[in-house]
């Protein structure tokens, strides 16, 4: 692995080419707006509110400010991202806190744009790390462990205070798993505890960094302390990431770093990408600040998806006891006749998927050199951007009845949901009627193994307790759209433990 540090310095020449940049912009503009040749905002353009906003929208620089086409319907989004996926598999360039803090010099699988070094991290994660036998099956010591002790933590809480905080018991479980299965056993509660708080403190932070995608400089200086709190959040992930990947790389050693790779971060020390721009196509191993930014953003997705999820799934479990006691009875008919897996377990997290997808949008810049016109006649113009919403397909009123009625029966035999699939990745025409995961080149590769943990945990915490209302306090389904779609109220509830059969 490289030293490469990924905190950029500034530097003198750097502010004096910015100030004369500065003047020089400033000058034009005013020129422009004095000529009236100035651009009219257009209707899908955000309003300039702040200040510093209109600072910058004094030099004639709108942050984000990229026409957007946005897409509601399943099957316009299939023709786009899976039938034309040559223009619609980059994201927005400039994304991305990794990308960001590093001035477009390292990339995550989310943010690099469609190509080798994608090729090369997208394998390493799909064929390796969740490769669905070794991958997997590595995996199941920590998930046993990590219900463990959320079931334990679960009961002490209910013991004790009577309402469960359910989203703060489901973040210590699940960020413990995937921790597990990033660096391996031996790291220690503390650690974890810090790393938690580093990684939420990321992720609540994030969104307000969208103003560093276009513009970097600029907006540098005129949200000087966003991009504060940026450096010292990902210094945090530094300090607290590279001594356990040098762990990692240490245990690598010893044991001669052949044989099985055993985590996440395993399967990283043993990967190399293509070095950009190289003619001769050498290949390089990761730096510091790659791992950093890869570590980053497995515990974030593989934690921040699973939980949303499984909260919205026992808020609707809560509100609906006739569900919750079919879903039980279910999972323990299964279990006694040794069959697994259940099937209206899996009806009931693909309603949750349907009606509550935790990523509610996904994002493509075009690519294509001419204009593209969808299926349905929709035209996207070259080098814009296309905002599929993932939650209006899975709500669209002309496909689903009552679409925002939480129904698993719709996905048992004989529901309008029987068979739909959560892979849309080949070229023929599927029956779209949902993409929680997105679809194309760029779906989710961390779906086999968030589908497992789900089915896990929901399973086992429902036949290992009962899930009521709090007395007076309504379950809140209003949703909060941060980094992910969470519940704006988190979950509290009263739960009453059980005697139950052990699952699979
Ligand atoms: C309920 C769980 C999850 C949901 C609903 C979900 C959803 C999504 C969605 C909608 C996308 C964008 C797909 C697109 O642009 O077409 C995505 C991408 C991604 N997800 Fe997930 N995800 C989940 C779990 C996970 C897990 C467990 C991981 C593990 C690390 C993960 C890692 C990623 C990565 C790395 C990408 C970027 C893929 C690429 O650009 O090639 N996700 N996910």
């Amino acid at each position: 692995m490289e030293e490469g540090g990924m905190l950029p310095s500034a530097s003198r020449p750097f502010i004096l080419s910015f100030a004369t940049t500065l003047i020089i912009a400033l000058v034009c503009n005013l020129l422009l707006r004095q000529l009236g040749v100035k651009k009219k905002r257009r209707p899908w353009q955000t309003a300039i509110t702040t200040s510093r906003e209109s600072i910058l929208g004094l030099l004639g620089i709108r942050l984000g400010d990229i026409p957007t086409t946005v897409i509601r319907e399943g099957a316009v989004a299939v023709d786009a991202l899976v039938r034309r996926a040559d223009a619609f598999s980059d994201r927005p360039a400039g994304a991305g806190a990794t990308t960001i803090i590093s001035g477009g010099r390292l990339h995550i699988i989310t943010t690099v744009p469609y190509g080798p070094h994608w090729v090369a991290l997208r394998r390493n994660l799909s064929s390796e790390a969740f490769h669905p036998v070794r991958g997997l099956a590595r995996a199941e010591p920590h998930r046993a462990r990590a219900l463990a002790a959320l079931v334990a933590d679960v009961s002490a809480r209910s013991a004790a205070a009577g309402a469960v905080p359910v989203r703060e018991c489901l973040y210590a479980a699940l960020f413990s798993l995937n921790v597990a299965t990033c660096f391996g056993d031996g790291v220690d509660g503390e650690v974890v505890q810090d790393m938690r708080a580093a990684q939420q403190e990321f992720l609540r932070i994030l969104p307000s960094f969208r103003v560093f995608a276009t513009f970097n400089k600029v907006a540098r200086l005129v949200y000087w302390d966003r991009w504060g709190q940026l450096v010292h959040a990902r210094r945090r992930q530094e300090e607290l990431y590279i001594p356990l990947i040098r762990a990692c790389q240490e245990r690598r050693r010893r044991t001669g770093g052949g044989g099985t790779t055993t985590t996440y971060v395993d399967t990283l020390l043993g990967l190399e990408v293509p070095v950009e721009g190289d003619p001769h196509r050498r290949r390089r191993k990761l730096s510091d600040g790659d791992m950093v930014g890869l570590v980053s953003e497995y515990l974030g997705a593989a934690t921040g998806t699973v939980l949303a999820l499984l909260e919205w799934t026992l808020a609707n479990l809560v509100r609906r006891p006739d569900i919750q006691s079919r879903l039980r009875s279910d999972l323990e008919a299964a279990a006694a006749g040794g069959e697994a897996p259940c099937a209206y377990l899996r009806a009931v997290v693909m309603e949750s998927l349907r009606r509550h997808p935790p990523v509610p949008s996904v994002q493509r810049h075009v690519r294509s050199s001419d204009t593209t016109v969808l299926v349905g006649g929709t035209p996207v113009a070259p080098d814009t951007l296309v905002n599929f919403s993932l939650e209006d397909i899975g709500r669209d009123g002309k496909i689903w009845t009552s679409p925002e009625e939480f129904i698993p029966d719709r996905f048992m035999p004989g529901g309008e949901g029987e068979g739909v699939p959560l892979t849309i990745g080949s070229k023929e025409a599927t029956k779209v009627m949902m993409m929680p995961f997105g679809a194309g080149r760029r779906i989710c590769p961390g779906m086999g193994y968030a589908m497992l943990h789900l089915e896990y945990f929901l399973a086992n915490l429902i036949t290992a307790f009962e899930w009521h209302a709090v007395e007076g306090a309504e379950v809140d389904l209003k949703a909060d759209y941060g980094f992910f779609t969470t519940m704006s109220t988190p979950l509290r509830a009263r739960v009453v433990p059980r005697v139950r059969l052990p699952l699979p």
